[in-house]
C-alpha cells in the first residue's frame, strides 16, 4: 500500500500537535505554518512558542511553501484560527485537488456571519470532501503522547469512519460519526462555558457555583444544538460533553484561563488564543435572532463587551424566573 500523504495547515500548538499525531499512526507528514522560525523548530522536534518544553520526535516536513505543502496531499488538516479559515482556505483553493478531503480542526463559528467552518470550506471549495476532528484534547497532551479519544465527523459516515481509522493509533483512539453539525457546534460553543467557567472560579464563587454554572452551560449547549439540527447523542459525547468537561475543569483550557481573568478583572488583551470569544459574540447574536433561550452565552457575550460586571451576571442568571429543571 502506497505511502498515505496527510498536509497539516498551521505551525501552532494543535497543528503541531495533529501533525505528530498523525506522524505516529504511520502517515507521511507535512506542516504548512507561515513562519518560518516555526517550520525550522518543528523539523528539529520542538515548537518552544506554542509547545514550550516539549520535545518531539523529527520526521515532519515542514514548510512554509503552501502550493509545496499541499502537491500530493491524500489528506489536508485544518488547524489555524476559526476566524482565519476563510482566508486560509482562499489561499488553499488553487492548490488542493477536488477529491481531497478537508478536514476541519478549529473550533468555532465565523464572527460576522455566523457561518458554521464546514459551510465556509463547501462554500470555497464546493467539490471537496469536508469532515471535523474535535474531542477532548489539549495540544500538550497529543504531542506528548498521552492517551485520549476524538470524534471525526463527515455527512458521509464511510468517509468519516475510513478516516477515523487513518487517524488512530495507539494513544489517539478516533470514532467517527455523520454529525458533521453537531460535533462542530459541540467543539464551538463548549469554549463559551469554558469562559464562563474561568470567571466563576476567578471571582471565586466557589465549586458548587462551578458545578451549576458547568451543568446549565450543558442545557444550553443541547438546547442551541438541536435548534441548529445537532442530534443529542452527539452533544453527549466526546465532542460535546467530553470537550466541556476537559475545558470547564483545567486552567490548562485557554478559554478556561481568559475566563479566570475576566472573572479577576484582569488585562486580557495579548493573552493566548480564546476561541470562545468570537464564538460568545455570534452565538449570542445567533441565540437572539432565532429567539433561543440562552442565558450564560447571553452573560458571557456582556461580560466580555464590558456591558454588564461579574456581579450583575450572577445577579441576573440567579434571578432568572424559576423553572422545572427539565423545561
Ligand atoms: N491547542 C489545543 O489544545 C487545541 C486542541 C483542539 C483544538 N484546538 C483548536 O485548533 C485551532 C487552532 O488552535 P491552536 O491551539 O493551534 O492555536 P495557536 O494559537 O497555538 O496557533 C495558531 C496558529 O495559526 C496560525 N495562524 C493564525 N492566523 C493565520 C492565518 N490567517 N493564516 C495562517 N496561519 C495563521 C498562527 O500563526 C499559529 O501558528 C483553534 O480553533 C483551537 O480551538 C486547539
Ligand atoms: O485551550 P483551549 O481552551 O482552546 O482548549 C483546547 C481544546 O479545545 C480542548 O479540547
Amino acid at each position: 500500500m502506497s505511502a498515505y500523504k496527510v498536509t497539516v495547515l498551521g505551525g501552532g500548538a494543535w497543528g503541531t500537535a495533529l501533525a505528530l499525531a498523525m506522524l505516529r499512526a504511520g502517515h507521511v507528514v507535512t506542516l504548512w505554518a507561515r513562519n518560518a522560525d516555526s517550520v525550522e523548530a518543528v523539523a528539529n522536534g520542538q515548537n518552544p512558542r506554542y509547545l514550550p518544553g516539549i520535545t518531539f520526535e523529527t520526521g515532519i516536513a515542514a514548510t512554509t511553501d503552501l502550493a509545496k505543502a499541499l502537491t500530493g496531499a491524500d489528506c489536508v488538516l485544518v488547524v489555524t484560527p476559526a476566524q482565519a479559515l476563510r482566508s486560509v482556505l482562499g489561499e488553499v483553493k488553487p492548490h488542493v485537488a477536488s477529491h481531497v478531503p478537508l478536514v476541519l480542526c478549529a473550533k468555532g463559528i465565523e464572527r460576522d456571519t455566523g457561518t458554521l467552518l464546514s459551510a465556509i470550506a463547501s462554500e470555497l471549495l464546493p467539490e471537496n470532501p469536508v469532515a471535523a476532528l474535535s474531542g477532548p484534547s489539549f495540544a500538550t497532551d497529543v504531542a506528548r503522547g498521552l492517551p485520549t479519544a476524538v470524534v471525526v465527523a463527515a455527512e458521509d459516515d464511510e468517509r468519516a469512519a475510513a478516516l477515523a481509522l487513518r487517524f488512530s493509533a495507539a494513544n489517539l483512539r478516533c470514532y467517527s460519526t455523520d454529525d458533521l453539525i453537531g460535533v462542530e457546534l459541540g467543539g464551538a460553543l463548549k469554549n463559551i462555558f469554558a469562559i464562563a467557567a474561568g470567571a466563576v472560579t476567578g471571582a471565586g464563587l466557589g465549586a458548587s457555583a462551578q458545578a451549576a454554572l458547568v451543568t446549565r452551560g450543558f442545557v444550553e449547549l443541547r438546547r442551541i444544538g438541536a435548534a441548529f439540527g445537532a442530534r443529542p447523542e452527539t452533544l453527549m459525547g466526546l465532542s460535546g460533553l467530553g470537550d466541556l468537561m476537559l475545558t470547564c475543569s483545567s486552567a490548562q483550557s485557554r478559554n478556561f484561563a481568559y475566563g479566570v481573568a475576566l472573572g479577576k478583572g484582569e488585562e486580557l488583551s495579548g493573552r493566548p488564543l480564546a476561541e470562545g470569544v468570537a464564538t460568545a459574540y455570534i452565538a449570542a447574536r445567533l441565540t437572539r435572532e432565532r429567539g433561543i433561550e440562552a442565558p450564560i452565552v447571553e452573560a458571557v457575550a456582556a461580560l466580555l463587551d464590558k456591558a454588564i460586571t461579574i456581579n450583575e451576571a450572577v445577579a441576573g442568571l440567579m434571578t432568572r424566573p424559576l423553572r422545572a429543571e427539565a423545561d
